[in-house]
């Protein structure tokens, strides 16, 4: 039977793909059995859907695989925000999704990607700050009318759908509204739902931004307690200018930009499986390059993307088992694996030492 010693040194030795670092690093604890160890591993990020092959991956590369169990806990910690500016009650980390352009398939790789996080085990909410063209309510599949219940005549609750906490525009104005609101107008409102809001007990808030880096962009982006934004884009030409005044402007207010989702990355035809790049080739990889930052996947021009979302039954939670949902699944291990590596974190990445102890049963 080896050793404590033994099994935390080849652990060590053993690389977690998704955030780069070593196993070693996630040890939590070391319990002793009668002739087998306890072994449990905080990650930092959550990966249901995967962890079933992260134990037995891990088992088979430590060796003596019946001499130890392993329990792997996400334990999502709160990252820092930009200015480390005051977090939002209730939220531990807000994550920004942005695209420089309109059209680009941001809320709905918004959508996908927090039911995705669901599915790894994540508590999410959605926060629609798309205030020109609302559509989360849509998506989610809620009935128009759909409002917000008061607490105390102060607070939103937000109305929930697939298990995410929604909040929206759309929810509080008809569709008579006039959205001609003038900027610090619709920051002010913004701002205003999002404080008000009685989130409960998120791991993530994802924050659907309005397209394009103007005034409004910008002053979200100072305001809002963010801890990491993600860029969406198609790999066309026009698209990638765009992402990439979006990088710049999250990088002037220190933001970090923890990757470049690319949308509509190939057409897949229905008919004969044909892949085509119609929008170019690895453009989001150059983009990533250029500005180095991880590239967290793409996804397909793909039919059932938008007619599942025009219906209100988003892919990840309609065809749970499709390639898209696979890879809507791997973009949200890899998100929250790299906030959990972000450099300069106060309670990420510091080591901490194990407890070795004897089970007393
Ligand atoms: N990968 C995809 N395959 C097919 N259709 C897609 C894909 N991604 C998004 N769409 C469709 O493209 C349209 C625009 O998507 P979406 O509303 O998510 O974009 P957006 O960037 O948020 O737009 P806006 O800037 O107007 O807010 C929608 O009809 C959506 O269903």
């Amino acid at each position: 039977m080896p050793t404590p010693q033994q099994l935390l040194a080849k652990l060590a030795q053993l690389e977690d793909q998704n955030t780069g670092h070593s196993y070693g690093e996630n040890v939590w604890e070391i319990v002793q059995n009668q002739d087998t160890f306890n072994i449990t591993l905080t990650l930092g990020y959550p990966c249901e859907e995967q962890k079933s092959d992260l134990i037995s991956r891990i088992k088979t590369e430590v060796g003596d695989d019946t001499s130890f169990d392993l329990n792997l806990v996400a334990d999502i910690a709160s990252h820092k925000t930009q200015g480390n500016l005051p977090g939002l009650k209730g939220v531990k980390n807000v994550i920004a999704v942005a695209s420089g352009k309109g059209g680009v398939g941001k809320s709905t790789t918004t959508v996908n990607l927090a039911l995705a996080m669901v599915k790894e085990g994540a508590k999410v909410g959605i926060l629609d700050a798309d205030i020109y063209g609302p559509s989360q309510g849509m998506m989610m599949g809620f009935a128009d009318g759909t409002r917000p219940q008061v607490r105390d005549e102060k607070f939103f609750i937000a109305p929930k759908a697939h298990g995410v906490q929604v909040m929206s525009m759309a929810f509080l104005t008809t569709q008579d509204t006039p959205m001609a609101w003038r900027g610090p107008m619709v920051t002010g409102a913004l701002m205003q739902i999002l404080n008000q809001t009685a989130w409960e007990d998120l791991d993530y808030l994802f924050i659907d931004m309005p397209p394009g880096t103007g005034d409004i962009q910008l002053t979200l982006a100072q305001k809002v307690p963010v801890a990491g934004s993600i860029i969406v884009t198609t790999p066309q030409d026009i698209a990638l200018l765009d992402a990439r005044r979006g990088i710049e402007m999250f990088n002037k207010v220190k933001i970090p930009v923890l990757g470049v989702v690319e949308n509509m990355s190939t057409h897949i035809c229905s008919n004969c499986g044909h892949q085509e790049a119609i929008f170019g080739d690895e453009g989001g990889a150059g983009l990533a390059q250029e500005f180095d930052v991880c590239v967290l996947g793409k996804l397909p021009l793909s039919m059932s993307i938008r007619q599942l979302s025009d219906e209100g039954k988003p892919i990840v939670v309609a065809s749970p088992e499709s390639d898209v949902t696979n890879s809507y699944q791997s973009i949200a291990r890899k998100l929250g694996a790299t906030l959990a590596s972000q450099q300069g974190d106060e309670d990420s990445g510091a080591f901490v030492m194990p407890t070795i102890s004897m089970s007393d049963d």
